[in-house]
């Protein structure tokens, strides 16, 4: 199901993966790819596991067993004398910058304005240099329909504005992965379209795997490639839209969309 890319790697691989907190299993050998441009929803009923997988790629946390690769290189490991062993947190660091990650409640910088929070990591991570970092923050503000708002501090803009800035930031980091964690959850309702229209547009216009947790099968239906549905910390069934939200085949599946969609 996944689109591999041009060497046939896939651009994030999980390989028997398992996170436990104390004797709770949350994450059970988890096997999972997502192709390199490939767009992902990951749907579940709550506690089934989807944030753990996008707390486990951005690297936050340890896995407790497996391997999670990036772009064909081990993300969650390192090579040492011709062995993988368990990365340390410089190697973790590094590769974490190879991931943005939105979630639902913004964390901007509230001392900082829209064009200075996006510029922040660019410049103490990858050491840009400034005046290249604020032409790129311009750019993705601009990309994010934030042309007019540069100088603005998160505490003037909207929830929605506030979330837009949040995935200029993202973006500056020149990332190959693109995490999107129910990132419209903590939004009024009126503001949940100007934020699914900019995923939509950065969907179409680059070519980034996007992998989204999100309770909006609408929008899950329109944008994704593949939806993976997960229960119990593995997947139950996996697809394309119309499989999933037309045809599920697994009963856990059919419960939940029943169970989502007469809620809504
Ligand atoms: N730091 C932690 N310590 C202990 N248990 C945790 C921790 N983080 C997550 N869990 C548990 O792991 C399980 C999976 O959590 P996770 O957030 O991945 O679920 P989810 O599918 O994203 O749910 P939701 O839709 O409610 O966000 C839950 O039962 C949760 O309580």
């Amino acid at each position: 199901m996944t689109a591999p890319d041009s060497n046939g790697t896939p651009m994030v691989r999980f390989e028997n993966v398992t996170k436990s907190y104390g004797s709770f299993v949350v994450l059970d050998g988890l096997d999972l790819e997502f192709g390199a441009g490939e767009k992902v929803a990951i749907i579940g009923p709550s506690g089934s596991g989807k944030t753990t997988v996008l707390r486990m790629l951005m690297t936050l946390e340890r896995i407790n067993d497996g391997i999670i690769w990036l772009d064909g290189e081990p993300l969650t490991h390192m090579e040492r004398d011709g062995q993988l062993v368990p990365a340390n947190a410089a190697h973790l660091r590094r590769q974490r910058g190879k991931i943005g990650m939105v979630f639902q409640h913004f964390n901007l910088f509230p001392h900082m304005n829209a064009v200075q929070n996006c510029m922040e990591a660019p410049v103490t991570v990858l050491r840009m240099p400034k005046a290249e970092a604020r032409a790129r923050a311009c750019e993705l503000l601009e990309m994010v329909g934030l042309g007019d708002k540069f100088n603005h501090y998160p505490g003037q803009l909207s929830g929605g504005q506030q979330q837009r800035v949040a995935i200029a930031r993202a973006l500056a980091m020149r990332p190959k992965v693109m995490l999107f964690d129910e990132v419209t959850s903590a939004l009024d309702p009126e503001l949940i379209g100007e934020v699914l229209n900019v995923i939509r547009k950065l969907g179409s216009e680059l070519d980034l795997t996007m992998l989204m947790v999100t309770h909006q099968m609408g929008f899950a239906k329109e944008f994704a490639d593949r939806v993976c549905f997960f229960h119990s910390g593995k997947i139950c069934e996996q697809g394309p839209p119309e499989q999933i939200f037309g045809a599920p085949e697994n009963e856990r599946t059919k419960q939940f969309l029943s169970a989502v969609l007469e809620a809504t």
